[in-house]
């Protein structure tokens, strides 16, 4: 089986009520840790590299290792970019054979976001690809920032009605009070399950996509400080809340950092408690099987996918 888009899975899961996973990818561990997963839970999966993934790695490489997933695997695999931010990079991804873009121009005002991402439509469309975009802006942690000063940025559900009509989109990351990072609250966390409700009455049957899901998951941020990291206070977005939106519109939910703080910690771990060892297939061994599980969990406990292919 190719590389495919992620329109089946997407109807697959808001039919079903679940979610699919999009992982970020950087390197051959990552990938090959976040596809064991998805293999032993028999689950389709979102392999998504950003800008910043994309210049690490260099994209000949990432693809090709990508399509040899595909292949040992069997399993539906959706090469996406996360977050392009202009039409250019969107094109050289579609072209490279990536077969879902995000053009994210949540930055700019409302029209101008419809006006470029209408513009990535048509090129994408023309190439069987899909495309997703961002309204609203996902807030950071702010102290001075008021409650309604950060709920001005989340977004509005008229102007996705608007949007998505006007695009011609495949799907549309929201921003309800999730952000990217490790440090996602302070104090309780809490998600705008309403505003949710809401888009999705507006758009039934479109998927949607939640970035900034990343759990955080203690047992990893207290490891890596366990061996010298330094995360105080990191915090994400609990397990409950992940469910329930994966049980509404969110058909895409996208986690880095859990991947990111999964790697560290067992590397960390390594380093710490085998001083002796300098072998790279070791921490770099035991941080891959670190990231299936993490991903095992997240498709068992979070995003509810396996058994669906
Ligand atoms: O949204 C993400 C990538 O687009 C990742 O979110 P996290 O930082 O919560 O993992
Ligand atoms: O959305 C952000 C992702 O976590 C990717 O981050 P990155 O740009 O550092 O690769
Ligand atoms: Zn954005
Ligand atoms: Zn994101």
């Amino acid at each position: 089986m190719p590389l495919v888009t992620t329109k089946e899975m997407f109807k697959k899961a808001y039919e079903g009520g679940y979610a699919i996973g999009a992982f970020n990818i950087n390197n051959m561990e990552i990938i090959q840790g976040i596809v064991e997963a998805a293999k032993e839970e028999k689950a389709p999966v979102i392999l998504q590299v950003s800008a910043s993934a994309l210049k690490y790695a260099n994209p000949k490489y990432l693809i090709k290792m990508v399509e040899a997933a595909v292949e040992d695997s069997g399993l539906p695999i959706a090469l996406h970019l996360d977050h392009g931010e202009n039409f250019e990079i969107c094109k050289t991804c579609i072209d490279l054979g990536f077969t879902s873009v995000m053009i994210d121009a949540s930055k700019y005002p409302l029209e101008e976001n419809i006006k470029i991402t209408k513009q990535v439509v048509e090129y994408a469309h023309s190439k069987g690809v899909v495309v997703e975009a961002e309204l609203g802006k996902l807030a950071g942690v702010e102290d001075e920032v008021k409650v309604s000063a950060r709920e001005a940025t989340f977004t509005d559900p008229e102007e996705a009605y608007e949007f998505v009509h006007k695009t011609g989109v495949d799907s549309l990351a929201v921003a309800i009070g999730t952000s990217h990072g490790a440090y996602k609250f302070k104090g309780e966390a809490k998600l705008d399950f309403e505003r949710l409700e809401e888009i999705q009455k507006k758009l039934p049957g479109f998927p949607l996509v939640l970035h900034g899901a990343s759990a955080v998951m203690p047992e990893f941020v207290e490891k890596c400080n366990r061996y010298g990291g330094k995360l105080e206070g990191a915090q994400g977005i609990p397990v409950e809340m992940l469910r329930k939106a994966a049980s509404m519109a969110i058909c895409k939910i996208n986690m880095d950092t859990d991947l990111r703080l999964a790697m560290t910690a067992t590397i960390r771990e390594v380093f710490a408690t085998k001083p002796e060892e300098f072998d790279p297939r070791k921490y770099l061994g035991a941080a891959r099987e670190a990231i299936k599980q993490v991903v095992k969990d997240k498709i068992v406990n979070v995003l509810g996918c396996s058994n669906t292919i």
